[in-house]
């Protein structure tokens, strides 16, 4: 399949990084429930295949235990290294090691350092616990082994704690956002602070939480546009300099996000989405941590 000759955007990180705004994920489905060590050869294809479309983003987690099949599709991808945008997060077995943590990751990725490197969730204990986290995070940071440091599935309870005594304000907060969940307290303290977004389940609208009340008018601006669903909701996050990141298993699927590089929606468009979308509450991941009316 060619290439489509397109720039994906970047945002400007905090620490004066800039991350690519179109992220491609091995969480999800590419999540392995069985034995880490058994690698799976189409994990490793799919990366491969990402990359040769032209995503640099690539997301990864310990938690996904597909590190090494993304460490493996990014070597034999011969794309220069510098040229990769790579995250991976630290998660609650291994809060009290970050240090050997991200060793291990970097093992796994067969990497010098990642680019971002994120603590996956804030519910692995007290406030003092999360201030000791951070300050190993910004130990990583300082050693080189991160370029940039950040959290995910914070809220704003979490950031106040962690600000109490961080010396480097995250640079990301990766967190799930899409028009049925729109977090716009959370966003507002990002933006007080200097925190980028960064959006997991950004197609939520178009696939789990159908149907939905943005239907018809997205299916409007696809015919407009002339794309997909998915693409009109990937680039709702980019025009608001928010990050999402998506995944698939199929080659022509992330041909198609890629398009979302080639248009940009109004503002007029972007406000009628998130009125429209206001109307219905979805939340898929880490729900029996919140409330059920809780949109924070
Ligand atoms: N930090 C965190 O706690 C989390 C991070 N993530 C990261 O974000 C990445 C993306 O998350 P997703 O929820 O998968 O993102 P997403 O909302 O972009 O959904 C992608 C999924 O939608 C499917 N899809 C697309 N179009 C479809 C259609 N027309 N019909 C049916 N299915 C369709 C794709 O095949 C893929 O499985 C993960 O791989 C992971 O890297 C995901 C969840 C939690
Ligand atoms: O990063 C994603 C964490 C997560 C939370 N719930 C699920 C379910 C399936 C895959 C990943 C995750």
């Amino acid at each position: 399949m060619a290439k489509l000759d397109l720039t994906i955007p970047k945002l400007k990180l905090n620490d004066g990084t800039s991350i690519p705004m179109l992220g491609y994920g091995t969480g999800t489905a590419w999540y392995k429930t069985g034995e880490e060590s058994k690698i799976d050869q189409a994990i490793i294809d799919a990366v491969k295949t990402a990359i040769k479309l032209g995503y640099t983003h690539l997301d990864g987690a310990e938690m996904y235990k597909t590190e090494s099949e993304l460490g493996t599709a990014i070597k034999e991808s011969g794309v220069p290294r510098e040229t990769l945008f790579v995250t991976t997060k630290v998660d609650k077995p291994n809060i009290h090691d970050i240090q050997g943590a991200i060793k291990t990751s970097l093992k796994k990725l067969q990497l010098d350092y990642v680019d971002l490197y994120l603590i996956h969730q804030p519910w692995f204990g007290s406030d003092a616990d999360i201030q000791k986290a951070w300050a190993d995070m910004e130990a990583v940071q300082k050693s080189g082994l991160a370029k940039s440091i950040g959290v995910s599935n914070y809220l704003p309870s979490h950031l106040t704690a962690l600000l109490k005594t961080a010396k480097v304000v995250p640079s990301v907060n990766q967190i799930e956002f899409h028009p049925y969940l729109q977090r716009v307290e959370l966003l507002d303290f990002h933006k007080q602070h200097g925190i980028a977004t960064t959006a997991f389940a950004p197609l939520t609208a178009a696939t789990k939480a159908k149907p939905g009340p943005l239907d018809d008018y997205v299916g409007r601006l696809t015919k407009k546009y002339a794309v997909s669903e998915n693409e009109i909701y990937l680039r709702w996050c980019i025009d608001q300099d928010i990050v999402p990141i998506t995944t698939s298993s199929k080659e022509q699927r992330l041909s198609d996000y890629l398009r979302a590089a080639t248009f940009k929606l109004t503002p007029a468009e972007i406000k009628e989405i998130n009125e429209i979308g206001q109307q219905k509450h979805f939340r898929g991941f880490w729900q029996k941590l919140f409330d059920e009316k809780d949109r924070s």
